[in-house]
């Protein structure tokens, strides 16, 4: 771990924005399946210096979703491709642990970490929407077990990256011996949900095993973090919000006996930028005013896990039982419509814009400000940067805030080693 703690940053990438009508904007070069795009932005952030690409997954679709969710490449085919013109930054993809096989994520996860010569992430996800099971021939398991399912899943994972020693692809041509089979190891796991024999069909990759993200906040959401993963992707609103949640995870992950920092807990923070903050708050209104109720409230009833069609928009939020669909962003979304007094229709506009993550407004100095504000204030080790709209809301952040992160010395101005883990500050796990 490096001794001077610098904020680290990942690009969210999303082909159309992350703002619902940031597509719409006249400079927006909108589409998920427009890999020229997410060439270019992913380059950008490699030139900024940032940690990680960071995709997002869904396994449904839906007329009425999110425009960077109706359609958009299956992110383990997008990573190997974004690792082929990129050199230096972290390439991170969702996979989901209630619709997969841990053979098969072990073996793609450890394949881009070839491929990319040691940046590979996976953000280990549950899947949330019980849709998803149409699209699966199975039935969707309720949080808590997903959560269960989830911890063994990613212990399978985890062994299968540890089938050889890293020296046992000794391709001896005067012997013939091409792996030598004193060293693999066989996993043999027999859990409860999963039967898995091992060994894994590729050999131990260069990160060894390639970073763990994890993104699911609520009580098993965070003890499956402080047990596995190296990054913690969130979603908090405000300042003590995060706080707490910070100090709530690193508190589990000493008590899993790990050292606090070796876990970064990185919000969600979407910057709209601006010469003043009248600017900033007019570049937002504009994007706003592009955004109609029939287009916010699914994405907010989502969020929910409830339909809001019975109340008047203009009214507060009702008391809603927690859904457990996504409880952990339902319980932020709760708060911030009670601590701000807002209505139906504001939270729904403030879903549509950032679908429930951080949103900053104001001059690079004052969007500078709130990131260090929070990352002193030990809220975030870093943020998964949103951009509203592509590629100008990514090139107004490298250009305008990034710099002045840098001089600050809260940011590296050179990459100083070449995987994910060094960017992280993570040494490599030994077998
Ligand atoms: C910040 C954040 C990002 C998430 N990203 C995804 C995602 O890309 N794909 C997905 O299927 N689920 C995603 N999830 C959903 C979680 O995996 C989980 O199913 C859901 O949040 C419910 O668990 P929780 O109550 O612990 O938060 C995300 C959750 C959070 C908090």
């Amino acid at each position: 771990m490096s001794d001077k703690r610098q904020i680290h940053l990942g690009l969210f990438l999303q082909g159309a924005g992350h703002h619902v009508s940031g597509w719409r904007h006249p400079k927006a070069e909108a589409g998920s399946e427009n890999f020229d795009l997410l060439r270019r932005v992913s380059q950008i952030a490699e030139q900024a210096k940032f940690d990680m690409v960071f995709l997002a997954d869904g396994l449904t679709s839906a007329v009425d979703a999110h425009p960077s969710m109706i359609a958009r490449f299956e992110p383990l085919t997008l990573l190997s491709a974004l690792a082929m013109v990129t050199d230096k930054i972290g390439l991170a993809a969702t996979a989901s642990t209630t619709y997969g096989e841990p053979y098969h994520t072990a073996r793609a996860f450890s394949s881009i970490d070839h491929l990319s010569h040691g940046r590979a992430a996976w953000n280990i996800v549950t899947t949330s929407y019980a849709r998803t099971a149409n699209n699966f021939s199975k039935s969707h398991p309720e949080h808590d077990e997903r959560y269960a399912v989830a911890e063994e899943f990613v212990d399978v994972v985890r062994g299968l990256w540890d089938s050889w020693d890293d020296d046992a692809f000794i391709k001896n041509k005067d012997s013939g011996v091409y792996a030598d089979p004193s060293k693999v190891h066989v996993l043999d796991h027999n859990g409860k949900y999963y039967s898995v024999k091992g060994p894994l069909n590729i050999p131990r990759s260069p990160q060894g095993h390639p970073i763990l993200i994890q993104a699911g906040s609520s009580g098993p959401g965070q003890d499956l973090a402080a047990r596995t993963a190296d990054v913690v992707f969130t979603a908090q609103q405000s300042l003590p919000e995060a706080q707490a949640f910070y100090k709530s995870l690193k508190a589990r992950v000493e008590k899993f006996g790990r050292h606090a920092d070796s876990v970064a807990v990185m919000p969600g923070f979407l910057p709209v930028i601006g010469r003043t903050q009248k600017e900033a708050a007019e570049k937002l209104a504009e994007l706003d005013k592009w955004t109609d109720l029939k287009s916010a409230m699914p994405l907010l009833e989502e969020r929910m896990g409830h339909s809001l069609a019975d109340y008047d928009p203009d009214g507060p939020l009702p008391d809603l039982p927690i859904s457990d669909q996504l409880r952990s962003r339902a319980e932020l979304l709760t708060a911030a419509a009670r601590r701000e007094n807002l209505t139906i229709r504001q939270l729904a506009l403030r879903v549509a814009a950032g679908r429930g993550h951080h949103i900053v407004l104001g001059t690079p100095v004052e969007i500078a400000d709130r990131m260090q504000e929070w990352f002193d204030g030990r809220a975030a080790d870093g943020f998964n940067v949103m951009p509203p709209f592509f590629p100008e809301g990514l090139e107004d952040f490298t250009q305008l805030v990034v710099p002045i992160l840098q001089e600050r010395g809260l940011f590296r101005t050179e990459y100083t080693g070449s995987t994910l883990r060094d960017h992280l500050g993570l040494s490599r796990p030994a077998l």
